[in-house]
């Protein structure tokens, strides 16, 4: 993705012969003594505005190798909060220099920036800007109509607004991280589009300018990222609930007239916990499987998901975290199945029953090594499950590379998967085989959840073997079926992207 802002440099863009002007006008980098000291190489970016956004649009771009100039109404205080190789200025200063302009600030003070009106003249402002649900229904004008209606002679570009600034920061890393982007004057929107790839994101191109008022709607119409995985869980639990209550407690009342209405605090919900909790887990790895198995089936990477692909995969974490929960539970109520007093009574009339039938030694082994086997291999399962959520916190996982943040995410979470997996077949063991365990023709309850699972690590299995792992690889650095790398002209790409994106 990087090597796209080569793209950028000055050389490059007069090739493409349709920019009358390169995007960095070598000219401001030396007339001005304050901005000599910085790379003079980098293509040279300006943002003002020096809040949330603004810092981490700044590190992204410097870590995307562009050069950052912040222009601030107090630049000594905010300079120490930004990336050092951002150069943090006065507004004046900063809107010099470059030909792309960021404006990180709120609706309410654009009019503010009137007074630097004729130096941003002929360039380009990009509006990043996200009204609230109020504010959006007030205003029939999006935010970047009004930018353009103060500066007239500037080119408007919407972008970014739909990313937040946890994410530019953090860079994306799962599913297709999709940023549209509209505006009137196509040079420019084709300029901040090459901007975003080498930032490493996807341009979406909305059109015109017009647009960027349903552009601005995006981020309030999506839903918050847990509505689906939570509505998820509890399905799962209403469904293996009900499941279990037919099993163990209405089963045993119709059949034989035995009251087991006891079981539904601890026992029901300690069978529907786990199950819940290992389904969840496979869900968050099947994707990455369905993903991988359409990029060998398409032979390239270059194809947009299905949305519900991309949705899922974006969903992962919370999906995740939500099996985490569930797999916490489900120990602790373990923990606490011999501490109940139904569980002490039974064991006394299992004695009792030993006596009466003059049997002094309950001992049997295959059962003992059964019950040690499955306890720990669920403890080992939890463990490091654990370890895959304390790294999803923000500060962990700013505090990791990716490649190590994939290791556990990815690598230990799959062994999670794969524990978690020997963990209920060994606790299920012939279970699944006899047919005193079948109530009503319902199966035990852990056969249900086997099936995902097991697709999961049998495919990620196949994905091993050479052949196939090869040409993943491959499609992965961008080799593409049919015939060599594609090179694609920046205007064939914003083709390319209107077709498929509708
Ligand atoms: C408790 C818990 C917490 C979680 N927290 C987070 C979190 O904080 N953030 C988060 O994003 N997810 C989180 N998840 C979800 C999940 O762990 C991640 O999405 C994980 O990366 C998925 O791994 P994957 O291998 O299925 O998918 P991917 O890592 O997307 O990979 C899919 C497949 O492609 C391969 N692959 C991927 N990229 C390349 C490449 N460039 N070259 C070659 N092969 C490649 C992988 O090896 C894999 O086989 C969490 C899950 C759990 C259970
Ligand atoms: N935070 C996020 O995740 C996202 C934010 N956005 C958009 O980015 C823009 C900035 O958001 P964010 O960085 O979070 O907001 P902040 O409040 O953190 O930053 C706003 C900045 O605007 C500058 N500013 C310039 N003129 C004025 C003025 N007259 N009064 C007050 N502030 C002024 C200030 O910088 P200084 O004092 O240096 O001049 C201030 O730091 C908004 O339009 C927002 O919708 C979009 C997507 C995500
Ligand atoms: C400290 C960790 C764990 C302990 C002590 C533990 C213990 C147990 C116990 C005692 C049972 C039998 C329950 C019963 O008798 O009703 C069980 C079943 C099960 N466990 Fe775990 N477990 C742990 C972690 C996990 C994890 C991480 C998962 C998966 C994400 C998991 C999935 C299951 C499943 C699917 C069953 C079968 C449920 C059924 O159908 O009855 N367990 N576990
Ligand atoms: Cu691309
Ligand atoms: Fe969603």
């Amino acid at each position: 993705m990087y090597e796209s802002a080569v793209r950028l440099s000055p050389q490059a863009t007069k090739t493409s012969g349709e920019m009358d002007k390169p995007l960095i006008s070598r000219r401001l980098v030396d007339s001005d003594g304050s901005l000599a000291e910085a790379p003079s190489e980098a293509p040279k970016v300006g943002i003002l505005g020096s809040g949330d956004f603004a810092r981490s649009l700044a590190t992204r771009l410097v870590g995307s190798g562009f050069g950052v100039v912040v222009g601030s109404r107090n630049p000594k205080r905010m300079a120490g909060l930004f990336p050092s190789a951002a150069q943090v200025t006065f507004q004046e200063e900063a809107v010099g220099s470059p030909e792309v302009i960021f404006v990180a600030m709120f609706r309410e003070h654009y009019s503010s920036l009137c007074s630097l009106s004729s130096q941003l003249a002929g360039k380009i402002l990009v509006d990043v800007s996200n009204p609230t649900e109020q504010e959006h229904l007030q205003h029939r004008e999006s935010n970047a109509e009004y930018l353009a209606s103060l500066f007239p002679t500037c080119s408007v570009v919407k972008a970014f607004n739909v990313i937040s600034a946890w994410t530019l920061q953090s860079g994306p890393r799962d599913g297709n991280r999709q940023v549209p982007i509209c505006s009137d004057q196509p040079e420019a929107k084709r300029t901040v589009s090459e901007m975003v790839h080498a930032m490493g994101f996807t341009p979406v191109d909305m059109g015109s300018l017009v647009s960027a008022r349903e552009v601005e709607a995006m981020p309030l119409r999506l839903l918050p990222g847990w509505k689906v995985p939570a509505l998820l869980t509890l399905g799962l639990l209403v469904f293996f609930y009900a499941y279990n209550f037919v099993r163990d407690v209405l089963h045993p009342y119709l059949q034989e007239g035995k009251n087991k209405f006891y079981k539904l605090p601890v026992s029901v919900v300690n069978t529907t916990l786990p199950c819940v909790a290992y389904v969840l887990l496979s869900l968050v790895y099947l994707p990455g499987v369905l993903a991988a198995a359409l990029q060998l089936r398409r032979g390239t990477k270059y194809r947009r998901f299905p949305d519900w692909l991309d949705h899922w995969l974006q969903h992962r974490k919370q999906i995740g975290l939500l099996s985490f929960f569930c797999a916490a539970l489900h120990a602790l109520y373990s923990f606490c199945l011999p501490l109940r007093r139904s569980h002490r009574y039974d064991l006394v009339n299992l004695a009792v029953k030993q006596v009466l039938a003059n049997k002094s030694h309950l001992w049997v082994e295959e059962e003992v090594w059964r019950m040690e086997i499955y306890v720990s291999l669920g403890v080992l399962a939890l463990g490091t499950l654990s370890l895959l959520a304390v790294t999803s916190l923000p500060s962990i996982a700013n505090s990791l590379n990716w490649r190590e943040f994939s290791f556990v995410q990815s690598t230990l979470g799959f062994v999670a998967l794969v524990l978690s997996t020997l963990h209920t077949l060994t606790y299920g063991w012939t279970r699944a085989f006899e047919e005193s365990r079948y109530k009503f023709y319902l199966p035990p309850t852990f056969t249900l959840t086997l099936l995902v699972p097991c697709v999961v690590i049998l495919a990620r299995g196949l994905f091993l073997l050479p052949c196939v792992s090869r040409r993943l690889s491959k499609i992965r650095r961008g080799w593409e079926k049919d015939g060599a790398i594609k090179f694609t002209l920046p205007m064939d790409h914003t083709l390319a992207q209107k077709t498929s994106h509708v």
